[in-house]
């Protein structure tokens, strides 16, 4: 059976994706909250889902079919078990496995249809919202003054990070921070019940119950047997270690490449620095190679299940070996210049969507990095981002690729 999961590279034709329309989350951000829901600013909401329309629309103008994770998951739990197991889940990893709060926002979620239900849950519960009929100790003396039972998840338009796809199948990641965590929870479900996905043969590589973390910004799959993944604030050494074993064990994969980059917000996923554009060109933000070398990992299976490590320094040099090409074009944001780099990167700058070999969607606003993509022959869609960009993350962050045209050679 085929798998309705189909991406062997990061730049083969795309044909599904799945992204996720800026809901009322954002609008459930204030700034005493910005830094734990892992945001600089707060969109202005009207402009950011136009902003969103303008990117879906130019996303189809090319021929891919647009999913939405939302609509997704609402399918997915259609049968009511399946809802109201999916709802303890949630409700527990919101902090309300049981109580007086439990059973009110169960109440209240139960009561509206399924769609409903699934964009209030992304959009978060404010207490002022339910009444409940008794109130915990904890619930009266601690956080009275926090106006949320369930947090929005306003980082939800970054479909990349909670899930990603390898090949025929999927890993369904354990996120790092808390803000981002129940994000997966939906995937799972979809994966598990949406017809679509539902018993086609998906291999989820790793599932979200680790204490390891890893996230889809840093999963970047390079060909049809390489893939490459940042050893970044979000993504464990552990966690790639168990990705590569799985992949080794069960799908064609037998290089893992890891990249160890700077552990900050501003370059939080691999994708953030790195991404790849054409067979033999990638981009990069000149401030993670340390006079052009970066601590480089390669795993490929070892004997006996084991895993043989090569430490690397030389990112130019790995990329021509795993990739096979005799030379690779490293395009630097920004050009490179010690303020439009930093700059533009900040914006993601870096992180743009691969639609087809040498053609990519980015953000209008880095417009000398999509000049020197231009100049170096890449056909670039250029996205409107006043709004989109204060989430900090752009086109690859905000799309998660179901199916990709395999690579002619
Ligand atoms: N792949 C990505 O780099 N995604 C961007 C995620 C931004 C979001 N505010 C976060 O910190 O998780």
């Amino acid at each position: 059976m085929q798998s309705p999961i189909h991406v062997t590279s990061e730049i083969g034709k795309l044909k599904t994706v799945m992204l996720h329309r800026p809901g009322h989350e954002i609008e459930n951000v204030y700034p005493d909250i910005l830094h734990r829901m892992l945001v600089d600013d707060i969109p202005y909401l009207p402009i950011a889902q136009e902003e969103h329309d303008y990117f879906a629309k130019t996303l189809r103008d090319q021929g891919v079919e647009v999913l939405y994770f939302a609509k997704l998951a609402a399918e997915a739990l259609a049968d009511d078990q399946v809802k109201d197991e999916f709802l303890e889940k949630m409700l527990a990893e919101s902090g309300h496995a049981t109580g007086a709060v439990h059973d009110a926002l169960k109440e209240y979620l139960l009561s509206m249809d399924t769609q409903a239900m699934v964009d209030k849950i992304i959009a978060g519960v404010r207490k002022d919202e339910i009444q409940t009929k008794f109130v915990s100790l904890a619930e009266m003396a601690e956080d009275a003054d926090y106006p949320f039972f369930m947090d929005p998840m306003p980082n939800a338009y970054f479909t990349r990070d909670p899930q990603a796809s390898i090949g025929d199948g999927i890993t369904i990641n354990h996120m790092t921070f808390k803000a981002r965590q129940r994000e997966s929870l939906f995937t799972e479900y979809i994966i598990k019940h949406n017809p679509r996905f539902a018993n086609k043969g998906v291999h989820v590589w790793r599932d979200r119950y680790h204490d390891t973390r890893v996230e889809g910004g840093d999963e970047l799959v390079l060909s049809d047997h390489v893939f490459a993944i940042g050893l970044s604030q979000r993504t464990s050494a552990d966690a790639i270690t168990d990705i590569a074993r799985n992949l080794f064990k069960d799908s064609n994969y037998d290089t893992v490449v890891a990249i160890h980059i700077p552990h900050n917000h501003a370059m939080m996923h691999l994708d953030t620095v790195f991404t790849m554009i054409n067979y033999d060109q990638f981009t990069v933000h000149p401030q993670i190679m340390d006079g052009g070398k970066i601590d480089t990992y390669i795993l490929h299976p070892g004997k006996d299940g084991e895993i043989e490590i090569q430490h690397r320094t030389d990112l130019q040099k790995v990329l021509e070996e795993v990739q096979d090409k005799p030379e690779i074009d490293l395009i630097p944001t920004g050009n490179g210049d010690p303020i439009v780099a930093p700059r533009e990167q900040w914006n993601d700058g870096s992180n743009t969507l691969t639609i087809a070999p040498g053609e990519v969607v980015t953000y209008d606003r880095n417009y000398v990095s999509n000049d020197l993509l231009r100049k170096h022959g890449i056909l670039v869609h250029e996205v409107r981002s006043s709004e989109l960009s204060r989430g900090r993350g752009g086109p690859r962050c905000m799309s998660c690729p179901i199916v990709r045209e395999d690579l002619k050679n």
